[in-house]
C-alpha cells in the first residue's frame, strides 16, 4: 500500500480535505493526519511492522526500502477520524541520504526500531537519536522504542533489561514485539495506536465555531508533555 504517485508536498500536509457529504452545501471537512516516521538500521523490520499495522498481515517478501514508502491507516479515536501516515524510511545510507530532510519535516512522532536478534542494530540507536537531534526535533515530538523479531526467541541478543535501561535513559517507552508472529498482531496495532492517542491528547481539536468553515479548526498544542525524550 505504498503511494508512489503522491508527491512529497502533498504527503507533508498535516490536514487533508475529505469529500463533503452528498447534497451538502458546506465546504468539505478537514481531517487530521499524524505523520509518524519509522527509523532504524536496515533489516530490523520497519517495512514489515508498518505493513503489518496498515495491511494487517506480515508481507511475504520485502526488499530494502529505497527513499521512503508511505503507508496509511484511518483510525477513529474518541469519535474523530484520524489518518495515521507512516513513513517507512530506508535504513541503508545510500537509499536514504537524499530523503532525510523530508523524513523530519513536520513530523509528529518518531518510532525507533531495532532487531532483538541483532546487537549492532541496538548499538546504532544513539546514532539515530543523534540524527533526530541534528534535525532539531522539538521536545513535544513523542519518541518510542520498538524491539522487533521477538518471535526468534532462541536468537535474542538484546535483553529486555538492557533495552529498558536505554529506553528509560532517553525517556522513551519500550515495546518488544514481532511483525511476524500472528499472536502479536494486536500488539503491533497497539503500539501505533498508543502513539496516535498520545498525539491526539497533545493536540486537541478546538472547535471555536460550528464545523464546516475553514476558520473553525484550530490546533492547540500543550506546551509540556511527560512523554518526551531528552535527546
Ligand atoms: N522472524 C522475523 N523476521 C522478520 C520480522 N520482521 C521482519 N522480518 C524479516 O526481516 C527482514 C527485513 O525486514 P524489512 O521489514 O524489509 O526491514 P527494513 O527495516 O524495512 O529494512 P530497510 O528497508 O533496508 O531499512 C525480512 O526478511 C523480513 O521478513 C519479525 O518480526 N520476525
Ligand atoms: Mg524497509
Amino acid at each position: 500500500a505504498s503511494l508512489p504517485d503522491r508527491n512529497m508536498s502533498e504527503m507533508e500536509s498535516s490536514l487533508e480535505l475529505t469529500t463533503s457529504l452528498p447534497g451538502s452545501s458546506l465546504p468539505p471537512l478537514r481531517s487530521r493526519i499524524f505523520k509518524i516516521i519509522v527509523i532504524g538500521d536496515s533489516g530490523v523490520g520497519k517495512t514489515c511492522l508498518t505493513y503489518r499495522f496498515c495491511a494487517g498481515k506480515f508481507p511475504e517478501k520485502t526488499e530494502a526500502t529505497i527513499g521512503v514508502d508511505f503507508r496509511e491507516k484511518v483510525v477513529e479515536i474518541d469519535g474523530e477520524k484520524i489518518k495515521i501516515q507512516l513513513w517507512d524510511t530506508a535504513g541503508q545510507e545510500r537509499f536514504r541520504k537524499s530523503m532525510v530532510q523530508h523524513y523530519y519535516r513536520n513530523v509528529h512522532a518518531v518510532v525507533f526500531v531495532y532487531d532483538v536478534t541483532n546487537a549492532s542494530s541496538f548499538q546504532s540507536l544513539p546514532a539515530w537519536i543523534e540524527e533526530c537531534k541534528q534535525h532539531s526535533l522539538g521536545v513535544e515530538v513523542p519518541r518510542i522504542l520498538v524491539g522487533n523479531k521477538c518471535d526468534l526467541r532462541d536468537a535474542v541478543r538484546v535483553g529486555t533489561d538492557l533495552a529498558q535501561k536505554f529506553a528509560d535513559s532517553h525517556s522513551m517507552p519500550l515495546f518488544e514485539t514481532s511483525a511476524k508472529n500472528p499472536n502479536d498482531n494486536d500488539h503491533v496495532e497497539a503500539i501505533f495506536m498508543t502513539v496516535a492517542h498520545k498525539l491526539k491528547s497533545q493536540k486537541p481539536l478546538v472547535l471555536s465555531q460550528p464545523l464546516g468553515t475553514e476558520s473553525t479548526v484550530q490546533l492547540q498544542q500543550e506546551h509540556k508533555s511527560a512523554w518526551v525524550c531528552g535527546c
